[in-house]
């Protein structure tokens, strides 16, 4: 279990997290969600050990994750942020066989090489995977990325905005592949998503941020509420119902509608 306890992170004088109180649902797709500058990098960022927490702790099955060792940690928790994916002059099969370090310390054993198939398999990669990931579509790739950690084998996979540069039907190909991370392989997933249409169709649970507080969090019709989306936003929201979930609808005011 992640349990993240009174944590604050400032920047200079900047209040980026705000007193975070949150228990990570087990076994569910969690959707971040926000505007620019809400904190919600920062947020998965603390969680992943890759920043520090000004105070509070974040504990991992109750102990402070800055006592748990590292390759613990790795073996527990992976993250994959934007600016992880740099280009590599890498196969797709050697990127995803880089998610077995923290078990193979670079000597694959069978059982490395069964989970880097499994890995493939489940992106649905293999016709692909000894090609140059610099020769892949943009979804490819990121889905290339993604098996890396689906390979590293952790309960937890945190992503940030792993739907951006990604069509359509890419990011709704990718939404099924987490939501399949949570059913067939017992992942917990929590995710960064700016399109909030993605986070009411495809998570279990929302955490709404804004000004490095949570806001509100609750399932996709808790937080699918006007008022929240407002607030959260500052933006007028319209939100209509369709086959019993709700959306919101982009919508702007005319000048007319105004005088
Ligand atoms: N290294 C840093 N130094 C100073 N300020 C930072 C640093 N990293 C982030 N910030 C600031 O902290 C705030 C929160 O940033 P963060 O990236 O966590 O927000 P976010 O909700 O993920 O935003 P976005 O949706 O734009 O990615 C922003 O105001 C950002 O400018």
């Amino acid at each position: 279990m992640i349990e993240i306890k009174n944590v604050h992170k400032k920047y200079g004088s900047l209040v980026v997290l705000d007193d975070i109180n949150l228990t990570i649902k087990e076994g569910a797709v969690t959707a971040l969600i926000g505007p620019n500058g809400a904190g919600k990098s920062t947020l998965l960022g603390v969680i992943s050990k890759l920043l520090e927490a000004d105070q509070g702790t974040v504990l991992l099955d109750g102990e402070p994750i800055s006592k748990v060792k590292p390759h613990n940690f790795a073996k527990a928790i992976a993250i994959l942020k934007q600016t992880n994916q740099i280009n590599v002059n890498l196969t797709v099969r050697e990127l995803v066989s880089f998610g077995r370090w923290p078990h193979s310390k670079g000597n694959l054993t069978t059982f490395d090489e069964q989970k880097i198939n499994e890995a493939i398999q489940f992106l649905r990669l293999k016709e692909v995977e000894h090609k140059n990931i610099n020769q892949l579509s943009g979804g490819q790739k990121q889905r290339a990325y993604i098996a890396m950690i689906v390979a590293q084998d952790t309960k937890y996979v945190l992503l940030d905005e792993p739907l951006n540069n990604l069509d359509m039907r890419y990011s709704v190909d990718m939404m099924l592949i987490l939501q399949d991370l949570v059913k067939k392989l017992n992942k917990t997933v929590m995710i960064v998503l700016h399109d909030i249409n993605f986070a009411a169709t495809f998570s279990d649970h929302i955490i709404a941020m804004k000004d490095g507080k949570i806001i509100k969090e609750g399932t996709p019709d808790q937080i699918m509420e006007k008022d929240v989306l407002d607030y959260v936003f500052d933006h007028e929201f319209c939100i209509a119902g369709v086959n019993g979930k709700k959306y919101f609808i982009y919508y702007q005011e005319s000048v007319d509608d105004k005088l």
